[in-house]
């Protein structure tokens, strides 16, 4: 499973070199992070609206957009899924419950 996003974040890594006519990915680094975090709450609404009155597929569809564009956006902040994969594998064991009140005892 992670396989695929290894391979895509290698193939969002070479997009930097890219030429931005030819790949929608270059495109996206052209325009810059604000261009990037506009289509992740694109994605993000479109998530929401298929989650809630679309059919599986639509929902499968529209989460893989926004996975692809949260992807594209941590490449452009020199971070790949690895990194949000580390923080998900330190938090297995920790409750939500108990982290939200470790947070509010700060
Ligand atoms: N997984 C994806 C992927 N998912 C979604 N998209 C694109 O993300 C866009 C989603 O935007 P919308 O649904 O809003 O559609 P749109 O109206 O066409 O988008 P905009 O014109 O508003 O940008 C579409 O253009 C999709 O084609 C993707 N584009 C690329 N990839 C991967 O990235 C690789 C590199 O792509 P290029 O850089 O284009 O070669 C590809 O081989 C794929 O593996």
């Amino acid at each position: 499973m992670t396989d695929t996003l290894e391979r895509l974040a290698g193939i969002l890594e070479a997009r930097k070199q890219a030429d931005p006519d030819s790949s929608y990915v270059a495109g996206l680094y052209a325009k810059g992070l604000d261009t990037i975090l506009k289509k992740v709450g694109e994605e993000a609404t479109e998530t929401v609206i298929a989650a809630k009155g679309g059919s599986s597929e639509q929902l499968v569809y529209e989460t893989a957009d926004l996975w692809f564009h949260t992807l594209v956006m941590l490449a452009h902040q020199g971070l790949g899924p690895e990194d949000v994969l580390s923080e998900l594998e330190r938090r297995f064991g920790l409750s939500g419950l108990d982290e939200k009140a470790a947070r509010r005892q700060k």
